[in-house]
């Protein structure tokens, strides 16, 4: 009965969303839904739900918790409508979930082709979905857009977004509708393609508009106006266009109806090496930028460049949220932003005028912004020598959603100090074939085994509250670990926020006083939402560690399956049991010929490390680590690169890419690793 109850009420409550419910939801005294993946148009991720607030938020409780049945990261955003949640969990599979009594209405899983896993550079993850008319909205990782049925979870249309492409595309972000079109971007800069962002008909999938982020062979007519602009600012020596020049936009998308424009965070460079890519220099246009393009027709109207000439995977698809604030004692309607690069930029979003940038984190790159809105930029890092990247390519603030509270005037964003040490690849060669060689052009630095110096900062996260106005920290939270969860904020003087140790957290908006926590079983990436069902306030979560930095470390020893949890305040539900996760020990005894190990660095630099981590080193995160395997499976790693039994869960198959005696010189690398840190 109630299930028969919950899918009716899934019917007509996604039947009523659309631009004008989204708008209204947001206009209310109390924003009852949560209908879109940061809320509303503006992505403040701002509830103005108050029945849970400073004054009581410690009486929160569980009230049910749901099993993704997941084991790879989880960064979904929960949409609510009507007591009806819609989340996804890892490799795209979406969940519509009952609030009222946590239980299932129905899943719907893509069958994404997981020996195809290796295709994304950052772990099988999905940001969640789009509601409009009675369809969700999902973009499966290997590159389709799915819309299903509301009510049914059954399939209504399927797009192929990649078609004609070449290169390693895939999709993790979340579609947005705006103005009956669903828009998406997609993934892949870190192996070789171009970027774009395409715009879909809601109702029938019919493709409407498709806009580039860099230009395409110059021998070929270009796409429209903005691309021959963009071309003036590549260098055609470098060949950009065979490796796609990258400029992916996965992530964040906003959208003005009152401007008639959408926002569009575009990514990095490929390859990474601003010389292999445009070796006289240049912009690179439109990489790290936010532009703005007309959302009927996907025509270019402005762009503002945050990273000129990219060159450490510095994107700027993070969290862009429209908010009007008093600048100089006028109100302006701006974009606030903070992309990887670790500056926190407030510009004009009718224009894409430069109006302030300030960094908020440590930065090592660039100094500062002059007037006109360019990075007064350290020559080192972009030198011939190794250099201690701050930020590193995880970026000072990667995708974790940011928020920001009109209350307070304050954003909350989930910052972090993750230096990698970076040096030029001065041998790098486009290769389709290399699906394990990300790092175009630069070398992830193993710190002592490519005789390097690892880097000296240590990583840490902060949750750092943040004043557009007066571009300065209102008040911070440090973490001992990087990569937390995304920010939910309320107009009950609430932030709450997940960590990567295994906790939810809610503080006090103005103070940043921690006011509650729980643990959550497993690392936290994802961003809460808040929202109400028959006059009643909840709290959910979507946990599941992973992303790219969860590939390889961890931060917790608890480890649970992906889980979405329920809060309100009386909550008594019992928490699930949690399984401890502990280190092996490292691995010993197997044999090899030391000469190998040399040869073998490079081979697990450019086609394990990324996932792996440094054996022995990293603890190992979604992804096992090599160097605490028993030694049975290192004699037989032939057995696993060659067409072994985890591409079924999204390793590559290495046929015909390594030899056996590449094999063994990856093994003499992970043995040979262990034996030099065990200890004495
Ligand atoms: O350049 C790209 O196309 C691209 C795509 C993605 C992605 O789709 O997840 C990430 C990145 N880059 C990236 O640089 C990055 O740090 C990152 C982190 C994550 C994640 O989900 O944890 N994805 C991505
Ligand atoms: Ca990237």
């Amino acid at each position: 009965q109630s299930a028969q109850d919950a899918q009716e009420r899934a019917a007509t409550a996604v039947k009523r969303v659309d631009g004008n419910f989204i708008r209204a939801n947001a206009a209310q005294k109390k924003t009852p839904d949560w209908p879109s993946t940061s809320l509303d148009y503006a992505e403040t991720r701002f509830s103005k739900l108050d029945q849970v607030n400073a004054d009581n938020v410690k009486q929160l409780g569980l009230v049910w918790s749901y099993n993704l049945e997941s084991t790879r990261g989880v960064e979904a955003t929960p949409l609510v409508v009507d007591g009806i949640m819609y989340v996804t969990a890892s490799w795209s599979v979406v969940h519509a979930i009952d609030t009222r009594t946590g239980d299932k209405l129905w899943t719907f899983d893509p069958q994404v082709d997981k020996s195809k896993g290796y295709k994304g550079c950052c772990d099988v993850v999905n940001r969640g979905v789009a509601l409009y008319q009675g369809k969700v909205y999902v973009a499966a990782y290997d590159g389709r857009l799915i819309a299903l049925d509301a009510a049914t979870g059954q399939k209504v249309w399927e797009k192929n977004t990649i078609e004609g492409q070449n290169g390693s595309y895939t999709i993790t972000g979340a579609p947005r509708v705006f103005k009956g079109k669903v828009i998406i971007g997609n993934g892949g800069a870190e192996y070789g393609v171009r970027g774009y962002v395409s715009a879909y008909d809601a109702k029938t999938g019919e493709q409407k508009w498709r806009w580039f982020a860099v230009p395409g062979d110059p021998g070929k007519p270009f796409e429209d106006e903005s691309m021959a602009r963009a071309a003036k600012t590549w260098d055609p020596s470098g060949k950009y266009w065979e490796a796609g020049g990258g400029g992916t936009a996965w992530d964040s998308f906003a959208f003005d109806p009152e401007l008639n424009l959408m926002y569009v965070g575009t990514g990095n460079g490929s390859p990474w090496a601003h010389k292999a890519r445009s070796p006289n220099g240049g912009d690179n246009l439109y990489l790290g930028s936010v532009v703005a393009l007309n959302p009927d027709t996907g025509k270019y109207v402005w762009h503002y460049q945050e990273t000129p000439g990219d060159n450490w995977d510095y994107t700027s698809t993070q969290s862009m949220i429209l908010a009007d604030v008093k600048i100089g004692g006028k109100v302006r309607k701006v974009l606030l932003h903070a992309p990887k690069n670790g500056f926190f930029f407030v510009i004009d979003r009718s224009n894409g005028k430069f109006i302030s940038a300030k960094n908020f984190v440590e930065v090592n790159w660039a100094t500062g912004y002059d007037k006109n809105g360019r990075p007064i930029e350290v020559a080192a890092a972009r030198g011939d020598k190794p250099y201690d990247s701050i930020p590193g390519p995880y970026g000072a603030h990667n995708w974790h959603p940011m928020s920001f509270n009109p209350q307070t005037g304050l954003a909350y964003l989930p910052a972090q100090n993750l230096p990698i040490n970076l040096v030029d690849d001065k041998d790098w060669k486009f290769d389709q074939n290399m699906p394990g060689r990300p790092h175009a052009g630069l070398g992830w630095n193993l710190g002592k085994f490519a005789n390097v110096e690892p880097p000296k900062s240590k990583p840490f996260g902060r949750l750092v509250a943040w004043d557009p106005v007066a571009q300065k920290e209102a008040w911070g939270i440090d973490y001992a670990s990087p990569w937390n969860g995304g920010t939910l904020t309320t107009a009950g003087n609430l932030v709450f926020q997940g960590t990567a140790d295994g906790r939810l957290l809610a503080y006090n908006a103005k103070t940043g006083e921690k006011l509650w926590e729980t643990p959550t079983g497993t690392g936290v990436v994802a961003a809460p939402s808040t929202y109400l069902v028959d006059g009643k306030q909840y709290v959910s979560v979507a946990v599941g560690w992973g992303g790219v930095y969860g590939l390889a470390q961890r931060a917790t020893e608890r480890q649970g399956p992906g889980t979405v949890y329920t809060f309100a305040l009386g909550g008594t539900a019992k928490m699930p049991d949690f399984v401890q996760y502990r280190l092996g020990k490292l691995v010993q005894g197997v044999k090899y010929d030391p000469a190998k190990v040399q040869a073998g660095t490079m081979l697990y630099i450019s086609n394990c490390v990324f996932c792996h981590g440094v054996p022995g080193v990293d603890r190992g995160g979604n992804i096992p680590n090599l160097g605490y395997m028993d030694a049975a499976y290192i004699e037989n790693l032939d057995k696993f690169v060659v067409q072994g039994p985890a591409t079924a869960r999204g390793m590559p198959d290495f046929t015909g890419k390594l030899s056996s005696d590449d094999i063994e010189s990856i093994k003499a690398f992970i043995q040979g690793t262990a034996d030099a840190i065990r200890p004495k």
